[in-house]
């Protein structure tokens, strides 16, 4: 028998016209885009955990958005959220620590206290480097976003007893991994610039990334990443 295509195991969408499901019922559920970044970020700390019985992913189309979502699970009306426990949680940040904390599965952080801190150190970082990047896509692309891409090399230099950038894979990686390969796909196709170029633990990095599970399951579609920021940043 075939083996079933990621894409064959992702459910579908609801939009304005799908009725929601039983909120508050006891069901943990993670609302997600499958083309949003932050929202992959706690979807692959659910799979990593092997979380994906325990909570239901429940996409959302974005461009088509049902009204309940606003009204009755997350007022800010953003992806991601998370139904847990009667209430609803939201920021990808705080979900992937939230889910790592408060359910079964293997650690995302390790127990050694510099790694620890070096995680947080990444992870506060996260927002700049975006920032740094997202807002400079008119500009010159390899004086801003090289330097952003030299500091995950640097990052990854760090420990050298795995490909990870605590070693082994944490939450540090989850919090990079959906925007580094937003950025590969993009930077490559309008700007013809290899962001693994001269960076070697990076490419090693994206190497490994690509051969778990977890994470394999998440990536977007390369095409719609493309269309998607060309429209909202080049246009
Ligand atoms: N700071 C938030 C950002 C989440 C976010 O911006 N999500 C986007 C999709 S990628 C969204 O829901 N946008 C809908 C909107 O802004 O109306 C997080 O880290 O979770």
């Amino acid at each position: 028998m075939a083996t079933p295509s990621i894409q064959q195991i992702r459910p579908a969408s609801l939009d304005s016209t799908s009725e929601p499901p039983a909120l508050f019922d006891g069901t943990t559920r993670l609302y997600i885009s499958y083309i949003c970044p932050f929202a992959q970020r706690a979807w692959i700390t659910r799979n990593f955990k092997g979380l994906q019985d325990k909570i239901e992913l429940v996409p959302i189309d974005l461009q088509n958005r049902p009204v309940w979502y606003k009204e009755k699970v997350y007022p800010q009306n953003k992806v991601p959220s998370l139904e847990h426990n009667n209430k609803v949680i939201g920021e990808s940040l705080d979900l992937v620590k939230y889910i790592d904390s408060n359910f079964e599965g293997p650690s995302l952080l390790p127990d050694d206290s510099e790694k620890q801190k070096f995680a947080e150190e990444l992870i506060a970082y996260s927002d700049t480097f975006l920032r740094e990047i997202y807002g400079n896509f008119k500009g010159d692309i390899e004086k801003h976003a090289g330097p952003q891409f030299d500091y995950l090399e640097k990052a990854l230099d760090k420990f050298d007893d795995g490909p990870f950038f605590l070693g082994q894979f944490s939450q540090a990686d989850i919090v990079y991994a959906p925007f580094v390969e937003r950025f590969q796909i993009l930077l490559k196709e309008v700007f013809n610039y290899d962001i693994t170029s001269g960076r070697p633990k990076l490419a090693k990095w994206i190497e490994e990334l690509n051969k778990l599970d977890s994470y394999i399951q998440t990536k977007a579609d390369p095409k719609e990443v493309v269309d998607l920021y060309k429209k909202k940043y080049l246009a």
